[in-house]
């Protein structure tokens, strides 16, 4: 049905490159667009609804980017369509548009969870359409260099293929190449729980109305990372988080795994069954990081890029708050973690190897996660602190208790597929961190790109040797 490389293309510098279409000028569809353009890729179509269409041609007047009426426009003109919208949309969207594609085009979605836009694809494109989908692996604001950027080849000749490598290229993004149904299982394990556990802290700092960085037993080392990435999630838009978790088939079950060991490990902590907790955590520490009771971890072998080393230096730099020295000390070694040791318990019982799925298409986040989980558990004496004050210490146990009941909302939150509710829990908690949302992004971009250029360098030295 499809021939290779149709499409007429647009004439730049000498060689034809393929008219790029946008349906969906959000964050993700404008910096797609001005990279790409910046990139000197050739024609750039855009729209976004008809009612936005006015504003889109002021913003875009002299730039270079052609913006247009709607979604039948972009298709009917463009050789490479990007749906860039609300996963909960994309059905909606490419029943309306879908028919309207040009002749032999490539089209790709960038939705974060991929089973809608697979089943809209199906339904809804022409038969002649080759479909090669994408879904750059961070928000609008970080760098593409260095990123993952996941490839899935659907259907249609190869060189569709060729066609968007050669298209992103500009990004320096790093191509991963998996099938849809990879890519929902590969991101329920890595965003979809990630993203679970940072919206219950908030929920819990918000129910117990403390801002972390306003009580000096949080923001310092780890506590840092917590904060600033809880904070850059509910500053972003909830439909993205919703959209993920809710509508990927294989998000609910990790994330009930999530509540479920939060639950789990809390009862223990007030049963005071220091044996069973402990037992539990050190397996748990075993199973993910394959370091044994008692060894120091840290060392080669979590994977490609080996551990990630968070230092407390680097992170005390960006912290929101003024801790003290002693009084940092004090509440360092005195906070159970619960939200930590949960994930860890989560990851050993769904069998889940963190490193492996960073090392394919980890986010920032999850990178940093990762991160804060190690730097915990590699740490015999901090992790036994950990253990200890999850069952003795007093001061912290009515935010656990919080967290629990969070992570367990979240959970049922999830698995009802409500969209009304979800949006309500997290604009709700939105509004109470507002006022640091401004400080709390900018130093959360500067920590990953910190944290990531370590990363990166590391990655470079080990591979030249
Ligand atoms: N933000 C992120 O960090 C990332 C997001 N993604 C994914 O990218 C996609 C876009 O996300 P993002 O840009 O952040 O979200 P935005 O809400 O910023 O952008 C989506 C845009 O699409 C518009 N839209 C909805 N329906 C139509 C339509 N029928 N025709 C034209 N435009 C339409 C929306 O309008 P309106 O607002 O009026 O509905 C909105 O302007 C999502 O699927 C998301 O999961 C992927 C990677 C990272
Ligand atoms: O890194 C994360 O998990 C983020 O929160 C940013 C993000 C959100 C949605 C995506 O589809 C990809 C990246």
């Amino acid at each position: 049905m499809i021939s290779e490389s149709q499409g007429s293309g647009s004439r730049a510098n000498g060689a034809v490159k393929p008219v790029i279409g946008i349906i969906g000028m959000g964050d993700m569809g404008r910096m797609y667009a001005r990279r790409l353009h910046a990139g000197g890729a050739g024609m750039i179509y855009v729209c976004d609804l008809p009612e936005k269409y006015s504003a889109l041609q002021e913003e875009f007047a002299d730039t270079g980017i052609i913006a247009l009426p709607d979604g039948h426009a972009v298709s009917r003109l463009s050789d490479f369509i990007v749906y860039s919208v609300e996963a909960a949309h994309i059905g909606a969207c490419v029943k309306e548009y879908g028919p309207s594609t040009k002749v032999g085009a490539t089209v790709a979605g960038q939705t974060s969870v991929k089973a809608p836009e697979k089943q809209a694809f199906e339904t809804y494109l022409p038969q002649d359409c080759a479909v090669v989908s994408l879904h750059s692996l961070h928000g609008p604001g970080v760098t593409t260099e260095g990123q993952p950027l996941i490839i899935i080849h659907h259907r249609g000749p190869k060189d569709r293929v060729t066609m968007v490598e050669d298209i992103f290229r500009c990004f320096k993004s790093r191509y991963v190449y998996l099938s849809y149904e990879e890519h929902d299982m590969v991101t329920a394990n890595t965003q979809a729980v990630t993203h679970a556990a940072f919206l219950s802290m908030g929920t819990a700092w918000h129910k117990s109305s403390a801002y972390p960085w306003e009580t000096t037993r949080y923001v310092s080392g780890v506590e840092v990372v917590k904060v600033n990435i809880t904070l850059r999630i509910y500053s972003a838009k909830w439909h993205v988080y919703a959209g993920l978790a809710i509508l990927n088939p294989a998000a609910q079950a990790q994330i009930q795994q999530y509540a479920r060991s939060a639950s789990e490990l809390f009862k223990l902590m007030v049963q005071n069954k220091g044996d069973e907790l402990g037992e539990r955590v050190w397996g748990a520490r075993e199973k993910v990081f394959g370091w044994t009771r008692d060894q120091e971890g840290g060392g080669e072998g979590e994977g490609r890029r080996g551990p990630i080393l968070l230092s407390e230096d680097v992170l005390d730099q960006f912290s929101l708050g003024k801790a003290g020295g002693a009084e940092k000390e004090r509440e360092r070694s005195s906070n159970s973690h619960l939200s930590l040791l949960a994930m860890v318990d989560c990851w050993a019982k769904l069998g889940i190897r963190p490193y492996e799925h960073l090392d394919v298409a980890g986010t920032p986040v999850f990178m940093l996660w990762i991160g804060v989980a190690e730097y915990l558990f590699r740490s015999p004496a901090l992790l036994t602190s950990s253990i200890q004050a999850a069952l003795s210490d007093r001061i912290h146990r009515p935010d656990d208790i919080e967290f629990v009941v969070a992570a367990r909302g979240w959970s049922e939150c999830v698995t009802f597929g409500n969209f009304d509710l979800y949006r309500t829990r997290f604009e709700e908690t939105a509004a109470f961190f507002a006022p640091r949302f401004e400080e709390a992004t900018k130093l959360g971009s500067k920590m990953i790109k910190v944290i990531q250029d370590a990363q990166r360098a590391k990655t470079e030295t080990s591979e030249a040797q």
